[in-house]
């Protein structure tokens, strides 16, 4: 039997001790230095004590700091690991002071802890954002190109643990408050115990399920949410199950069908035998189960920090609807699912009326009343039929409103969208469009710049559409006809907004 060895220097064995003869000191071009002789016991011992570095920086407690250690060169500015291992120290005390003033636990994955962070002043959720951009520089910066590389290629193995354990329900059949052995977990599972314990221990590694004893599982706070949060378990469902298989069929999709337009030559269609048969959304639509998961996804997406509804009416005075509140006006949301952004909408202006437009099914199990708690929104709300690729049936609204729409489609059903508006149009009528907004790269935080260059990929894997930014946005409108005038964009000072466009 061969026992291949990773390079140490990126795993929690023990940094090695350069000597002549040791093979990670030739690798990584190290001076030799020489050893003093070591019994094994100190050996073990020096090996302990990185565990429990290791273990503590895991764990979130602080690590001694060696405050003598010298952070520049004397008349010389600190470096940039330097300048961000600072940054994060500074950032990471305000939150901490916030947190205790606060009487808030410190950050942990400990199977007690909440699911996600308070909410917080905008200044310390700017430290916060500064301290995760920070780190992941400082780690990139660490690892270095090549080994960036080489494991950004394995990615997709923290889909592959998670979507199996997923899929098999593992993180239900963990007690909340307690332990289970591998071998009792096993005998809830149709999963062999090898298989079964290789894939918990590859999400130990994320955080998800812990062994506080070999052979013992118990959660974490990360993998207690996929017990407790049926919308997060749909999430990891549908992108495990979904776009994962979709996103290793692009590459044909590509192959086949360079121009990539299409709704049926997706890498969806690829993956699931319906290359022009049919879009996505009509295969999942034909599968209860699998609607049902991508409603419930969605919903954890939109659940989520930045995407809240509050956007829409809070967001700044580009989609103020007061005028149009005034004189009780219409406004009909195209694929509005069940409503909940107009009756959003209609809690704040108390005169308009909302049409809710979206395929028979979805108006079908549309909730009636369509607001429980306010009788006076429900009667302003209506549902209605309608696919939104025929023309307009609602003549002479003030506003045409199209939230997480038009990224579901490729240039020419997006024009086709708008241009099946034109006949319905009054002069003066509105068009507002609530979607990601691409930027220029680099000008976006990194953190919402890859989540929106993930969720591009992922238009782009399952119906061959894509995010945009404001140009491609006032192109579509240039190709669907004359008359648009393009007023005003605008998106929330927080991260991880939608940018309402208003035509
Ligand atoms: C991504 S969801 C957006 C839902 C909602 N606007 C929101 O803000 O969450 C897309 C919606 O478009 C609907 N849809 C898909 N094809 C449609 C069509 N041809 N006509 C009308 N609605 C459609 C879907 O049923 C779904 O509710």
């Amino acid at each position: 039997m061969v026992r291949l060895r990773l390079a140490t220097w990126l795993h929690a064995s023990p940094p090695p001790t350069p000597t002549s003869t040791n093979p990670d000191c030739i690798k990584q071009n190290l001076k030799p230095t020489p050893e003093p002789p070591a019994s094994s016991l100190e050996k073990k011992h020096r090996h302990q004590k990185y565990q429990a570095a290791e273990a503590d920086t895991n764990m979130g407690r602080a690590m001694p700091v060696n405050k003598a250690a010298p952070t520049s060169l004397p008349g010389m500015p600190p470096s940039k690991i330097v300048a961000l291992a600072q940054k994060i120290s500074t950032e990471t005390e305000k939150v901490d002071i916030y947190f205790r003033g606060k009487g808030i636990q410190t950050p942990s994955f400990d199977v007690d802890m909440p699911g996600d962070f308070p909410k917080m002043p905008d200044e310390i959720s700017t430290s916060r954002r500064e301290i995760i951009h920070a780190t992941r520089e400082l780690q990139d910066l660490m690892v270095g190109p090549r080994e960036s590389v080489r494991w950004m290629a394995w990615d997709f193995m923290n889909t592959q643990s998670l979507q199996l354990l997923n899929h098999y329900g593992i993180a239900n059949l963990v007690p909340l408050d307690g332990t289970i052995t591998i071998e009792q977990l096993q005998a809830k599972t149709s999963l062999d115990p090898i298989n079964l314990t290789r894939l918990l221990r590859h999400a130990m590694a994320n955080r998800l399920f812990q062994e506080p004893k070999p052979g013992v599982i118990a959660h974490t706070a990360a993998s207690k949410l996929l017990a407790v949060d049926g919308d997060l378990q749909a999430w990891v469902g549908f992108n495990g199950e979904e776009v994962y298989p979709g996103s290793a069929h692009v590459v044909d999709a590509l192959r086949q069908h360079p121009e990539a337009t299409s709704l049926h030559h997706t890498g969806f269609n690829y993956a699931f035998d319906t290359v022009g048969k049919e879009p996505m959304f009509v295969t999942l639509g034909k599968d209860p189960r699998r609607a049902q998961r991508m409603a419930k996804a969605m919903a954890s997406l939109t659940g989520g920090e930045g995407y809240e509804l509050s956007y829409l009416t809070d967001g700044g005075d580009g989609c103020d609807l007061s005028e149009v509140d005034a004189r009780g006006g219409t406004l009909v949301d195209l694929g509005g699912s069940h409503g909940f952004a107009c009756v959003h909408l209609a809690r704040k202006y108390r005169n308009m009326k909302f049409v809710v437009q979206d395929l028979p099914a979805t108006v079908a199990s549309a909730p009636d009343p369509a607001c429980a708690d306010d009788a006076q929104v429900s009667q302003r709300v209506r549902f209605q039929a309608h696919d939104f690729f025929k023309e307009q049936v609602v003549k002479g609204a003030d506003v045409y409103f199209f939230r997480w729409i038009l990224h579901n489609y490729s240039r020419p059903y997006a024009v086709q969208l708008l241009r099946n508006l034109i006949p319905a149009l009054k002069p003066g009528a509105r068009i507002v469009i609530n979607d990601h907004c691409l930027r220029e790269p680099g000008v976006e935080n990194p953190w919402d710049e890859r989540l929106m260059r993930s969720m591009d990929l992922v238009m782009m894997t399952l119906l061959n559409a894509q995010e945009r930014e404001e140009r491609d946005f006032v192109q579509l409108f240039e190709q669907a006809g004359d008359g648009f005038v393009f007023k005003v964009s605008f998106s929330s000072p927080l991260p991880l907004s939608l940018a309402p466009y208003l035509f």
